[in-house]
């Protein structure tokens, strides 16, 4: 039996339902672990599908693609090179039921399969709907030595790692599609040190990277030993293939020490989210580059920004579209953050347009007060006009309400609601003040855009306003962003009772409004674009409220 091994973490970005591009990462990833002398690379969950999959999964020709890849793969492993541990789809020979599965390639041959026994049905997991639940697994025999490989989910309880210690498991191998929330990091290293604590073996957390809808995946990948020390941290936000070296040291494992990155942490890894997700959402749907209106304000200044540092200026093009409400300040403001910024800027008056839709309504309206029907005009023909751009020039659509805005309908839909994607959706809007001050003074990692002030300091002082009428500010129809925000997060992060938030002390009648506005807002949010979940409850996924809703909460 071997007293060294040499395992590969593979940390890549696969496409979801993109088999043969897949196929080709993780062909290119175990070049590079051939080359580094690796005897075995370990990847994320289901790598060879991408995750989620989600009910693609369920389409034979889908799942038949996918088993016949990784019959090639297998075949490629009689090589001699290393051997693979490859997340797939597989069907039980048994209960010919389809599997979230991981395969032993070596050899030549499929040596091996394990299944995921816990399967996610919460937040924004809904695996039972698609998989099949595997039994209590046992190690497999690599070359001589017992793998335990619990999946993702498995190693968030302690069953199955005990079952693996107890039936001879010497290490953990875990593939996982662990998507980022913000405080995600802590709580998979507190899982995973649990486990090590309770089985008394080293384990190996391999995370998937990129963007995939809503969902972001930071990766992270890291290794912990039998002493819950941590001698390898793989970098969040990139792909990477790093070999680890392994020795039998008194018939335990040990994983030398080597690449100790450093992960990053709160504004920083949020701002990395909203920028990965964005962009492999941009590339992955092969968009040549992304429109957006800039108006002056501070959220469509923030989607400028994620989208360049994300794309690169060359990809994104700002449009001013002034009507008699927009001040000179918001023009100007547009004009010097789309000049910091480095991207194409163009102004496209809107005012023949609003006044043309007036004109046809007039004799209709006769008699009639001016109220949100002339201010969504303004709104919905700023919509008209960005997806016309889109559609002649092939650029998506930007859209761009922060989650306070999102919470309680204050967008127009087919107005500003307008567009593919929303990095911002998840972001409240004191949240969206701190990232804007957060990027002023910081270059985010990979970032395709400029350093220094991006977003001008007086699009962050200035009061918001819609400028839908003339001097309005949010203020005059909301409470104050911090005051909304922190009621906000008690009704929908931490789904509290009223009167537990009065207790926090806020006014009653307002909390009830706010309730009011969040449920009679839900029909706009199932219309609404998806955007990257950066927080513990997204609109979409994670929170999922019937439309029909005739509950308040009444109790004092
Ligand atoms: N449950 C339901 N299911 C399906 N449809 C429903 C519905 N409830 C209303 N509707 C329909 O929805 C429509 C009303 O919605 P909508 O047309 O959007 O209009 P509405 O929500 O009435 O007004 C838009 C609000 O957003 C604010 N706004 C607009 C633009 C920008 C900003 C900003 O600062 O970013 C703020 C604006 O000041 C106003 O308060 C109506 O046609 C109504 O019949
Ligand atoms: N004058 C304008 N020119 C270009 N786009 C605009 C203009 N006004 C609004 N928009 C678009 O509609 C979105 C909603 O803007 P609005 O000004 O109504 O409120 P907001 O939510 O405070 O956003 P912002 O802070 O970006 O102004 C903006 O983010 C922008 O994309
Ligand atoms: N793919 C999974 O099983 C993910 C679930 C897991 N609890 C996580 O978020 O890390």
């Amino acid at each position: 039996m071997t007293d060294h091994l040499a395992i590969a973490l593979a940390q890549i970005n696969p496409t979801v339902g993109d088999i043969q591009g897949n196929l080709a990462k993780i062909r290119a990833a175990r070049a590079v672990a051939a080359r580094e002398g690796a005897d075995l690379v370990l990847f994320s969950e289901l790598v060879l599908v991408g995750y989620p999959p989600e009910d693609l999964v369920l389409k034979p020709a889908f799942h038949r693609e996918a088993i016949e890849a990784l019959e090639t793969l297998a075949a490629e492993t009689g090589d001699g090179g290393p051997a693979l541990l490859v997340g797939t789809p597989w069907i039980s020979e048994e209960e010919g039921t389809l599997k979230n599965a991981v395969a032993l390639l070596d050899g030549g041959k499929v040596a091996g399969v394990r299944f995921k026994v816990h399967l996610p049905n919460y937040g924004v997991f809904d695996e039972p709907r698609v998989f099949s639940p595997g039994g209590m697994p046992g190690p497999l025999n690599f070359r001589g030595v017992r793998l335990g490989v619990p999946i993702c989910e498995d190693i968030w309880f302690t069953d199955v790692v005990e079952c693996l210690e107890e039936t001879g498991a010497e290490i953990l191998l875990v593939p996982n599609g662990s998507p980022f929330d913000a405080r995600k990091f802590a709580t998979r290293v507190h899982h995973a040190v649990a486990r090590v604590k309770e089985s008394g073996l080293p384990l190996v957390y391999v995370n998937q990277l990129g963007g995939q809808d809503e969902l972001v995946f930071d990766a992270a990948s890291f290794v912990l030993n039998e002493d819950c020390s941590l001698p390898v941290q793989l970098p969040a936000w990139q792909e990477a293939v790093v070999t680890t070296h392994w020795s039998l040291e008194n018939g335990r494992w040990v994983c030398a020490k080597g690449e100790r990155a450093l992960v990053e942490e709160d504004d920083e890894a949020i701002y990395q989210a909203l920028m990965l997700g964005l962009r492999d959402y941009v590339e992955k749907n092969r968009f040549p580059g992304v429109v957006l209106g800039l108006s002056g304000g501070i959220d469509s200044a923030l989607c400028a920004a994620i989208a360049v540092d994300a794309l690169g200026p060359e990809k994104v093009h700002c449009v001013m579209l002034p009507y008699k409400y927009t001040s000179s300040e918001s023009v100007s403001d547009a004009e010097a953050c789309a000049k910091a910024l480095g991207v194409r800027y163009d102004t496209v008056p809107i005012s023949a347009p609003v006044e043309g839709f007036m004109e046809s309504l007039a004799p209709m309206f006769t008699g009639t007060n001016s109220d949100t029907t002339e201010e969504n005009l303004q709104s919905r023909t700023r919509g008209v006009i960005l997806m016309a751009i889109s559609n002649k020039f092939g650029h998506m659509v930007v859209t761009t309400g922060n989650k306070s805005e999102v919470s309680v309908g204050y967008a127009t839909l087919y107005g500003d609601m307008n567009g593919g994607y929303n990095p911002i959706k998840d972001l409240y809007k004191t949240k969206v003040f701190e990232l804007c001050r957060w990027r002023n003074a910081h270059q985010p990692k990979g970032a395709r855009g400029p350093g220094g002030i991006v977003i001008p300091e007086n699009i962050i002082t200035k009061p918001p306003s819609a400028e839908l009428r003339e001097d309005q500010k949010d203020q005059d129809s909301l409470p104050p962003y911090d005051v909304l925000d922190e009621i906000l997060e008690c009704l929908v992060e931490k789904e509290m009772a009223v009167r537990d938030i009065v207790a926090l002390g806020h006014e009653r009648a307002l909390v009830k409004r706010i309730e009011h506005l969040l449920y009679i807002a839900e029909y706009k949010r199932r219309q609404a674009a998806p955007g990257v979940k950066i927080g513990v409850r997204n609109f979409g996924r994670d929170r999922r409220y019937p439309i029909t809703n005739g509950f308040r909460d009444a109790r004092d």
